[in-house]
């Protein structure tokens, strides 16, 4: 499923209108239907709806939704914004048949009009004012009719989009605050862009009939990671499989004050399929770190106060023993600056978190990936993206799509912006977005169990991205599993490492 701005989606719209000859009168039928047939199942018999209509083409499909709701005997109010000059095009031709099918709506005039004794009346309210047409800030009157809307505090249902938030989703907006929005054909991606994803409510995508060349034509190289992508996508172990074939991964991880790092990143590794696993870690910590993973084999260096010692490293491993490694997790900055520098030209996978990215600031031009052999993959929060990209965590936080595009083309990386929808980014500037996940993982260890699953999975899929897009799923999943039963604030990153196996295999099946 392919994720899309306003501005493409309208690309989208006019090549199947156009090319494929599918009517905008027909499209907009269709996203009534699909729109009514969803709300039907999901609302009482004796639900009493008020539906919202603004001037353009998202008004269009609220004149289709309305109509098609009484002629199912449903007790629906209609409330017009703009005066009926203003409804011009596709969504006039729809206004028309409205009317000529024996319904009739009423004008707003003013928050004082009775809209305001109907919206107090009713149990659901259908939004309908503003879709990805919008430009620029809210104009009256609809700022003012959202505000009433808002302030109802009932159950809203959005159509495509909650009406008034920008394109970009970016901006602060006035917009609707949705329980539910049922976007049409593909998610915006407002949708997973704060703080206007929080004006969304529950996300559903309906099929209104847009063919994927319709896509594929516009370029979109925006997907969303989906159930049926990673059933497809998860790689089954060969019966004649053996431990080294199976992957070696090698860990570089704790400190004396972040022992626990190595530990979550080398058992979740473990957990998601590694057949060796190699800890490389300060002496003082290994007995506690071995006491708590038993199956890690250690590469014991030498410290200096409390973490890996500025010597030690460079003779003391030899990498490519090794088909991939990850680099980071409760690492500390202070001496591992030589450690990671060794790692350069090692001719494997290398994922870099953490105190890794502290040091891959340092000196970025050296790791692009002409300088390297084998590829990189970096898993930065916005607070590591924003050290990357000498940008603000805010300007991360607004533009994470193309932030972490424009990094990963520059210096042909892997990114995994992490957060409530993290984005995988190729070097090609494809992009992934996950949906799974709760904020039960905004607790320290959860990016350390995502490492070592995506350590795990990089050595048993043959594509980098579907293996990243994989981890970063189930590692989403085991929390929302854990949601069955637990509570947000008691999750703890073991607990995913425990759920890991379960979600895996009911990922295949
Ligand atoms: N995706 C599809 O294939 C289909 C989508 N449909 C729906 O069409 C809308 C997009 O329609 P469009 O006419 O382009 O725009 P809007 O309805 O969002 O609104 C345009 C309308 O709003 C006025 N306006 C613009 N900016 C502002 C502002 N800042 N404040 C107030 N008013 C503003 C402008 O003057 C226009 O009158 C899409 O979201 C779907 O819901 C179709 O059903 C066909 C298939
Ligand atoms: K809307």
């Amino acid at each position: 499923m392919y994720v899309v701005t306003g501005g493409e989606m309208h690309q989208i719209d006019r090549y199947t209108m156009e090319q494929i000859g599918l009517s905008e009168e027909m499209l907009m039928e269709n996203a009534g239907q699909v729109f009514k047939e969803k709300l039907l199942s999901l609302i009482q018999a004796n639900e009493k709806i008020i539906v919202f209509i603004g001037a353009g083409n998202n008004g269009g499909d609220g004149f289709v939704i309305s109509r098609l709701l009484l002629e199912r005997g449903c007790d629906v109010k209609v409330w017009v914004i703009p005066s009926e000059n203003r409804i011009r095009g596709t969504a006039c031709k729809h206004k028309d048949i409205y009317k000529k099918c024996g319904y009739s709506f009423q004008h707003w005039q003013g928050k004082e009009g009775l809209a305001e004794k109907d919206l107090s009346k009713a149990t659901l309210v259908v939004d309908a004012l503003l879709g990805t047409g919008i430009e620029g800030p809210l104009k009256e009157p609809y700022g003012e009719v959202i505000s009433l809307i808002n302030s109802a505090k009932k159950r809203v249902i959005s159509v495509d989009i909650p009406s008034g938030i920008p394109n970009g989703g970016d901006e602060e907006s006035r917009g609707i605050l949705a329980s539910e929005t049922y976007t049409l054909q593909a998610p915006k991606l407002s949708a997973f862009t704060f703080p206007s994803a929080e004006n969304y409510g529950q996300l559903h995508v309906l099929d209104i009939g847009i063919p994927s060349r319709s896509f594929q034509k516009a370029g979109i190289k925006r997907e969303l990671i989906t159930a049926h992508t990673v059933k497809d996508t998860l790689p089954v172990r060969e019966m004649n499989s053996h431990k080294g074939k199976a992957g070696k991964a090698l860990v570089i991880a704790g400190s004396e004050s972040m022992p626990g790092a190595a530990v979550l990143t080398a058992n979740a590794c473990l957990r998601a399929g590694a057949g060796l696993l190699s800890l490389a870690i300060p002496q003082s910590i290994q007995t506690i770190v071995a006491s708590q993973s038993t199956e890690s084999t250690f590469i014991v260096l030498e410290n200096t106060k409390g973490s890996i010692s500025p010597n030690a490293f460079s003779d003391a491993i030899s990498f490519n023993n090794f088909h991939g490694v990850a680099i980071g997790p409760g690492l500390g900055r202070a001496n591992s600056y030589p450690l990671f520098k060794t790692l350069q030209p090692y001719s494997g996978l290398v994922v870099i978190d953490a105190d890794g990215l502290y040091h891959l600031s340092q000196e970025l031009p050296l790791w692009r990936s002409e300088q390297r052999q084998g590829a990189t993959i970096i898993t930065p929060h916005p607070g590591e993206m924003a050290m990357l990209t000498a940008l603000s965590v805010a300007e991360v936080e607004q533009n994470r799509f193309e932030v972490s595009k424009s990094f990963a083309k520059t210096y042909q990386m892997y990114v995994v912006l992490k957060g409530p929808y993290t984005i995988i980014t190729t070097p090609e500037g494809h992009q992934y977005v996950n949906t799974t996940g709760n904020a039960s993982l905004a607790k320290g260890g959860s990016g350390d169990v995502l490492t070592g699953i995506i350590l795990g999975f990089l050595l048993q899929h043959k594509s980098i991205q579907d293996a990243l897009c994989n981890a970063v799923y189930v590692h989403g999943i085991t929390a929302d599993r854990l949601m069955e039963n637990l509570d947000t604030f008691s999750v703890v990153a073991t607990d995913l490492i425990d759920t890991l196996p379960i979600v895996l295999r009911s990922a295949r099946y």
